[in-house]
C-alpha cells in the first residue's frame, strides 16, 4: 500500500519523491509507504485551497448542497467501517473493537454536521437607528489548516473536516506522520463524492516540514490543531504573523475523583477504563486518581489486582484488552516518567516495565502501571505522561478534592463518582474543565462540545459551537432606502 498527497484534486507523490515507512506498533512490520511532503508541497496545497476559496463556487453554493456532500462521505465511512477500522488498528495498535467504535463515531460526526448545514439563516436584530435594518450572518473563514495527532487519527480529523466543509471553507489537512492511512482513505471518498478541485487537500509529512508552513502561511486564515502543549505553543507563535484564527485542542492531566459513597464496583471499573483504555494514550485519560482516604486501601487493592490481569496483545485478537504504545520513542518517554516517579519517591504498586511475554517482544508494550503515595507537587502527578500510568492521591473533604483536581496547568476533562446527586453537581460546577463526567468516564459524542480550559487549549470542536468555530460573523446594517427626490438632489450636488 502506498499513500500519496492530494493536492488540487490530484493524487501526487512528494516533490522530492521521498517516502516514509508506516509501522505497525504491534510488531514493527511495515504496513505501507507514505509520500513524505515538503514545505513546497504544503505551499502548493495552500495555494490550491486559496484559489478554490477566492475564485471557486464552494463558499457560495447552497449550504444544503455542501451538507449533502458531507453526508455522502459519512455514508461511505459507515459502509466501509470494517476496512477503515482494520487500517486504524494496523496503524495505531488499538483494539479492533475500539477502532470500530471510532468509525461509528466518525460517521455520526459527518451526519451531525451535515444536518446542521442549512439550519442557520442568520439573525435580524433590533437597530437603535430609526428606519434602518440590521442583520447578522455567518460566513466561512477561508482557508483552514488542520493538523492532527496519532492517537485517534481519523476521529480527530473528522472533528475538523466535517464542520469546516459544511461552513464553506477550503482546507489543507496534515495528519500525524505516524498514522496517515485512514485519513488518506477518506480523501478518496471526497474525490468519489466530487468535491471541487482545491477544496480539500491532504499533505502528509512531519510537523517541522509541513506543519510549520501550514501554521505560518499568510495565505491561511485559520489553523486548527490537536496535539501536545509544546507544539501548540509553537503553532500559536507561527500563526501570529498574519493574526490568523487558532483553535488548540491540547493535552490533559485529568482527575478522577472517587468518594467513599460511590458504587464501589462501578468506580473501580471506570478508574481502570479511565487510564488504561488505549494504553493511556488519550488526551482525556483519567491519569490522576483522587480517592477518599477512608476507602483508599480497599480501592487501590482492587485496582492493582485487576491491573495485573489486563491482557496486552495484538489489536486484532478479540481476547486482549489493550495494545502497544505508538512508537519506541513514545515508550521511552513514558519510561522516563516512570523513572521520574520513582526518583520522586512515589511507590510503584504494579507494572512499570515492559512485559516479559515473547509474543509481545516486537511491540512497543508497557505494563499497566500504578503509583501510590503520590504527592501533589510531583512531576508524575502534574505532567501529562500519555501512557498507561496512574497516580493515586487521597482527600478527606469535598473541598480538598476540588482543590487538588483543579491544581494543574491543564483543564481538559475530569470525573466524579458519588451516589449523592447534590455533591456530584457541586463538584462538577467547581471543576475548571471543558468536560465533567458524573459516574462515568470518557463518553463524548457529536452533539456535545469538546475542548479545554486553561492550558488544555481553546476553541471547541463538535456540537453547534464546533460549526461556529469555522465561521466569521458579519453585521450588515442597512439605512432607510433613499427616496427618488433625495437621489436627484444628491446627483445635482
Ligand atoms: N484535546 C484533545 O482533544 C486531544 C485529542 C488527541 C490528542 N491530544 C493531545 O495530543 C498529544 C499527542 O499527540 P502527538 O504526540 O501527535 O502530538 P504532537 O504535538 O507531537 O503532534 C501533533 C501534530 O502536530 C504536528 N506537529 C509537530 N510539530 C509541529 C510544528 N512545529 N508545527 C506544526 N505542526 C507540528 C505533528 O506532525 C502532528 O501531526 C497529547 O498531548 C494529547 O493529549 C489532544
Ligand atoms: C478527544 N478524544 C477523547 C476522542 C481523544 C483524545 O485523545
Amino acid at each position: 500500500m502506498h499513500v500519496q498527497l492530494f493536492i488540487n484534486g490530484k493524487w501526487v507523490d512528494a516533490e522530492n519523491q521521498q517516502t516514509r515507512s508506516i509501522i505497525n506498533p504491534f510488531n514493527q512490520e511495515s504496513i505501507a509507504t507514505a509520500a513524505e511532503g515538503t514545505k513546497n508541497d504544503a505551499v502548493r496545497a495552500i495555494h490550491a485551497a486559496r484559489t478554490a476559496f477566492d475564485e471557486g463556487n464552494w463558499p457560495h453554493i447552497p449550504a444544503s448542497e455542501r451538507g449533502e456532500m458531507v453526508r455522502l462521505v459519512g455514508q461511505k465511512i459507515k459502509d466501509q467501517r470494517e476496512e477503515l477500522a482494520h487500517l486504524e488498528t494496523l496503524d495505531t495498535g488499538k483494539t479492533l473493537e475500539e477502532s470500530l467504535g471510532d468509525m461509528d463515531d466518525i460517521a455520526n460526526v459527518f451526519f451531525y454536521f451535515s444536518g446542521l448545514a442549512d439550519k442557520d439563516g442568520g439573525e435580524i436584530i433590533e437597530s437603535p437607528i430609526p428606519d434602518s435594518t440590521s442583520k447578522v450572518v455567518r460566513e466561512p473563514i477561508g482557508v483552514c489548516s488542520q493538523i492532527t495527532p496519532w492517537n485517534y487519527p481519523l476521529l480527530q480529523a473528522a472533528w475538523k473536516l466535517a464542520p469546516a466543509l459544511v461552513a464553506g471553507n477550503t482546507l489543507v489537512m496534515k495528519p500525524s506522520e505516524l498514522t496517515p492511512l485512514t485519513t488518506a482513505k477518506v480523501f478518496e471518498f471526497f474525490e468519489e463524492v466530487g468535491f471541487p478541485d482545491g477544496v480539500v487537500n491532504l499533505v502528509l509529512g512531519t510537523g517541522t516540514e509541513v506543519g510549520s508552513v501550514l501554521s505560518e502561511s499568510h495565505n491561511v486564515d485559520l489553523v486548527s490543531f490537536t496535539g501536545g502543549i509544546e507544539t501548540g505553543k509553537k503553532i500559536m507563535q507561527a500563526a501570529s504573523g498574519n493574526v490568523k484564527k487558532i483553535a488548540l485542542e491540547l493535552g490533559g492531566k485529568n482527575p478522577n475523583i472517587v468518594f467513599a459513597d460511590a458504587d464501589f464496583a462501578t468506580a473501580v471499573d471506570q478508574a481502570l477504563n479511565a487510564v488504561f483504555f488505549h494504553a493511556g494514550q488519550v488526551c482525556s485519560a483519567g491519569s490522576r486518581l483522587l480517592v477518599e482516604e477512608s476507602i483508599h486501601d480497599e480501592f487501590v487493592h482492587a485496582l492493582i489486582e485487576r491491573a495485573k490481569r489486563i491482557k496486552l496483545g495484538n489489536g486484532f485478537d478479540e481476547s486482549i484488552e489493550s495494545g502497544p504504545l505508538i512508537s519506541a520513542e513514545h515508550r521511552s518517554r513514558v519510561e522516563r516518567y516512570i523513572q521520574i516517579g520513582l526518583d520522586e519517591g512515589a511507590t510503584l504498586a504494579v507494572g512499570g516495565k515492559r512485559p516479559d511475554a515473547d509474543e509481545l517482544k516486537n511491540g512497543f508494550f508497557l505494563e499497566p502501571t500504578i503509583f501510590t503515595n503520590c504527592k501533589h507537587d510531583m512531576r508524575i502527578v502534574q505532567e501529562e505522561v500519555f501512557g498507561p500510568v496512574l497516580t493515586v492521591e487521597t482527600f478527606t473533604s469535598k473541598e480538598e478534592a476540588i482543590a487538588k483536581a483543579n491544581d494543574t496547568i491543564y483543564g481538559l476533562a475530569g470525573a466524579v463518582f458519588t451516589s449523592r446527586y447534590d455533591k456530584a453537581e457541586h463538584v462538577a460546577s467547581k471543576l475548571r474543565m471543558g468536560t465533567v463526567w458524573i459516574n462515568d468516564f470518557h463518553p463524548y459524542f457529536a452533539q456535545a462540545p469538546w475542548g479545554g480550559y486553561k492550558q488544555s487549549g481553546f476553541g471547541r470542536e463538535l456540537g453547534k459551537i464546533g460549526l461556529e468555530e469555522y465561521t466569521e460573523v458579519k453585521h450588515i446594517f442597512r439605512n432607510k432606502p433613499a427616496t427618488t427626490s433625495q437621489l436627484v438632489s444628491i446627483l445635482k450636488d
